[in-house]
């Protein structure tokens, strides 16, 4: 395995019931968290058949021609942030061209009888899924990724709880309803003919709670420390986790959410990764945690509803449709 400059961490031991290995787990995800909010994950229990048969659908899906995959564009969706998004949808960087990338968005499939729904909650919905003769099991295979991802998702919150010297149990309540994203992503090789400046994923952070990033192996997913911009190599079966502007807020800072990018630099070469936004409930308020705050280091930030943020990044960062 190539060499990270980033943390991994083993998080078999953490679904066992040794306290002192649990202990050591959060521990050193306190430290990644304070340090760049970045880490690997190994031993994370998402069986590895799930991911790659993700990929491969992933793949079939964006060889579809384009006025195909157009018939689930982002835009019929009735407002939803739900199905695919050309290059030039999306521009994650204030002032640089469109991103260089296509995605595929998944939410939790939502009808008409959900209270959420019934309330107009923003983003809560139902699912564009391609055809199933296009792309054969892909809403099988899609459903029980995310489902695998949830369970992830919510461990790894409560090994931060305890990363916080919180209880495990603390960020629960804000998990009951949640509104968590599944982005296929599909960066096409960068050729000549892009436009100055244009990348795969410009400088962003992230929005919500966590990210657990799976990626291909091409490479080309960096994060800023200090002003540099390092190389987080793509390292088999592992996961990226990293930390969204939702959780540096409650941390008053303690933990990072901090800026990466995507530089498809391999000319001829395409690139794919699936990203798990774990987010939390849309009506969650999200305010400085205890433990996080006191006289000398009063809170930074006002309490914030997460939804709110989440949708309105979308809308800051989507570009007006090219003709
Ligand atoms: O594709 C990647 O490696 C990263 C994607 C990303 O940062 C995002 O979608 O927020
Ligand atoms: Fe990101």
């Amino acid at each position: 395995m190539p060499d990270s400059p980033l943390p991994v961490i083993d998080l078999a031991p953490s679904f066992g019931h040794d306290p002192q290995a649990l202990h050591a787990i959060a521990a050193r995800i306190d430290a990644a968290c304070r340090r760049d909010g970045f880490f690997h994950v190994t031993g994370h229990g998402v069986p590895l058949a799930l991911s790659h048969h993700l990929f491969m659908l992933s793949r079939r899906l964006f060889a579809l021609p384009e006025e195909v995959k157009r018939r689930w564009h982002v835009d019929l969706s009735g407002g939803l942030c739900r199905g695919f998004d050309p290059v030039g949808w999306q521009a994650l960087e204030s002032g640089r061209p469109a991103d260089l990338k296509e995605s595929f968005y998944l939410g939790v499939d939502r009808g008409p009888w959900d209270a959420l729904v019934r309330a107009g909650t923003p983003n809560h919905g139902p699912n564009q899924w391609p055809d199933e003769a296009l792309v054969p099991g892909f809403q099988a295979t899609v459903e029980a990724y995310q489902a695998t991802m949830t369970r992830l998702g919510r461990h790894l919150m409560g090994l931060i709880a305890l990363a916080l010297k919180l209880p495990r149990e603390h960020f629960e309540p804000f998990q009951r309803n949640p509104m968590p994203v599944l982005r296929l992503l599909h960066y096409p090789p960068q050729s000549a003919s892009r436009l100055d400046g244009q990348i795969g994923s410009g400088a962003h952070t992230d929005w919500g709670g966590l990210t657990l990033l799976a990626q291909d192996e091409s490479g080309g997913l960096q994060v800023q420390r200090e002003g540099e911009w390092i190389d987080v190599p793509p390292m088999p079966g592992t996961l990226v986790v990293n930390l969204g502007d939702l959780m540096q807020r409650w941390t008053n800072d303690r933990y990072r959410s901090s800026l990466h990018r995507v530089v498809n630099r391999h000319s001829g070469r395409e690139r794919f990764s699936i990203a798990w936004f774990h987010d939390i409930d849309y009506h969650a308020q999200v305010a400085t945690l205890p433990g996080c705050h006191d006289a000398s280091d009063p809170p930074r930030y006002p309490a914030i509803t997460a939804g709110e943020h989440i949708v309105e990044m979308y809308r800051r960062t989507t570009l007006p449709e090219a003709a």
